[in-house]
């Protein structure tokens, strides 16, 4: 499967990332940062609905995305139109980096999911040292142990952790662990099929008093009005945002569907 390769690719670049700064000096920036960044919890966790916006140039499943876009002009429509900023950090299939991300920081004080594979402790120092507000733990990649030590490491450093689930068993193992943020990826990784229905079989499960995110297909207003009748707290969009001309009209359109 696509994340085994991923996870694999990921293990090369971290002893990239750690022969640059080491373990000692990235921790030492970490504990070096003020926080700049809003609180991604609370941007999700609204009476209304919010939206993610990404920043992603490439895809296993589209592909390459965009040719060249102008980061400062989309910051300036997120800016006034998106509740938080998810940036692709992943160098090898998704064609991001954590300089991509420390750009977006110096242009927005909306809370930064930082996107990437996480299965090593170096990264979320990494992610605390760019000044990222929240990291991404995916459940298909983590066993329950790392899960949670994983999601306590965030909690200790500040940042927020969105956890991805897929099915049943994902919710299932995202709830024994209490996580907070709960993020459903409508995209099945066997095949990139997306199935926005994974989103409404998988609502059930989750309590209220969790913030609820559906990610991945969010393509048209009919898309969004299934998706908030599944009683979702949060988008999260990245193709839509990233091939539209103006990301503003869409999200702002999306927010009053
Ligand atoms: O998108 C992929 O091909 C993919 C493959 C393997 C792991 C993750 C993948 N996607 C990451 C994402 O979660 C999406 O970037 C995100 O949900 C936005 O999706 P979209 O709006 O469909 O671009």
């Amino acid at each position: 499967m696509i994340l085994d390769q991923i996870v694999e690719d990921k293990k090369i670049r971290l002893k990239e990332h750690k022969n640059k700064t080491s373990p000692d000096e990235i921790r030492r920036m970490a504990e070096e940062q003020v926080k700049i960044g809003s609180s991604f919890y609370d941007a999700l966790k609204k009476d209304q609905i919010s939206i993610i916006g990404e920043f992603k140039q490439a895809s296993p499943s589209l592909g390459k995305i965009t040719s060249k876009i102008n980061l400062t002009e989309r910051m300036e429509e997120y800016n006034a139109s998106v509740d938080a900023i998810s940036c692709l950090t992943e160098e090898d299939h998704f064609l991001g980096n954590i300089d991509y991300l420390r750009t977006i920081r110096k242009q927005t004080k909306l809370p930064i999911l930082r996107k990437d594979f996480m299965i090593d402790e170096y990264q979320f120092y990494e992610a605390k040292a760019i000044q990222a507000d929240a990291i991404l733990l995916i459940a298909a990649i983590l066993d329950d142990v790392m899960l949670k030590d994983f999601y306590q490491l965030s909690t200790e450093l500040g940042l927020d952790a969105l956890v991805e689930v897929h099915d049943e068993r994902e919710m299932e193992r995202a709830l024994k662990a209490d996580i907070k943020i709960i993020g459903v990826n409508n995209r099945d990784l066997r095949d990139f099929t997306i199935r926005l229905d994974t989103t409404k079989r998988l609502s059930a499960m989750v309590p209220g008093d969790k913030v609820f995110v559906a990610e991945s297909g969010i393509v048209t207003d009919e898309d969004v009005l299934f998706l908030k009748e599944c009683h979702v707290d949060a988008f999260l969009i990245g193709r839509a945002f990233m091939e539209a001309e103006h990301p503003k009209e869409l999200a702002e359109r999306w927010k009053k569907l």
